[in-house]
């Protein structure tokens, strides 16, 4: 998959290709990432990529000019269509069902806000979808797109190895994860649940499911109530609902 960041810190985005899942993504050729710094495309002596806001007020506004000059070398830069994302806080909340529509097209250009934002107007005729990933204020749209470029690579089919892919399980889902042990078999006192060490694999997977369940009933609701639940789903959390309020 080709993903294109318009961005002033490209040093910043590019690391999402060095380590990790997304790394080794990039290295087997699954993911490539290209960024694009509207500082290239300024054209003054100062190389300006900032511009004053009209009705003034605190802050600057990215520059139109080299903006819009970098989406247009990205898009030019290789076959095919772009989705053109804009990371905003006025975007819409990144899901994992966005992320999975995301993981599906062929190149996405992902453009990162600084300062106050980017002009309206770009929005209006460069941008396909705004994407927020939460509500607390940032310094840039960087750290937004580094999550959304992990998010959607692990989806790319072979970026992810056997060791990474248990968290797809209960979460694919839409739930919760159930709790994760590894050794001291106890820990200061604290054993590990054992069913875990029986080998009892349906009871195992029995009780992981009613975790994920019982979990995301107490933490996340929400997520409860979009979920499809079996039958025996809804018998293993009406257990775990009964067993927390005895
Ligand atoms: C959400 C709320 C707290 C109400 C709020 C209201 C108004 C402004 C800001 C704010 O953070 N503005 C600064 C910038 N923020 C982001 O780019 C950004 C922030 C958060 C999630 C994101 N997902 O993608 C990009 C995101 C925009 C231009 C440079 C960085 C935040």
């Amino acid at each position: 998959m080709r993903i294109d960041a318009v961005t002033l810190f490209p040093d910043l985005v590019s690391q999402v290709t060095q380590w990790g899942v997304t790394g080794r993504a990039s290295e087997q050729g699954l993911l490539q990432l290209v960024c694009w710094n509207p500082r290239d495309y300024a054209r003054d002596r100062h190389r300006t990529v900032d511009d004053r806001p009209y009705g003034g007020g605190p802050g600057m506004v990215m520059k139109v000019e080299p903006l819009r000059a970098a989406m247009h070398e990205a898009r030019a830069s290789a076959p095919g269509r772009s989705l053109s994302l804009y990371l905003s806080p006025q975007g819409r909340r990144l899901d994992q069902a966005a992320v999975e529509r995301l993981a599906g097209q062929e190149r996405l250009l992902l453009v990162c806000g600084r300062y106050e934002g980017i002009d309206e107007r770009v929005i209006a005729t460069e941008i396909d979808e705004e994407i927020s990933i939460g509500d607390y204020v940032l310094s840039g749209g960087e750290l937004p797109a580094m999550v959304l470029i992990d998010a959607v690579a692990r989806l790319i089919p072979g970026a992810l190895g056997h060791a990474d892919s248990a968290s797809e399980d209960s979460f694919s889902a839409g739930l919760l994860d159930y709790p994760h042990y590894t050794r001291p078999e106890v820990l200061d006192g604290m054993a590990v649940p054992a069913v875990l060490l029986s080998g009892d694999h349906d009871a195992i997977g029995r009780w992981r499911r009613q975790q994920a369940l019982g979990r995301s009933w107490l933490r996340r609701p929400d997520l409860i109530n979009r979920a499809q639940l079996s039958t025996e789903d809804r018998r293993l959390l009406d257990e775990y609902i009964d067993e927390y309020r005895s």
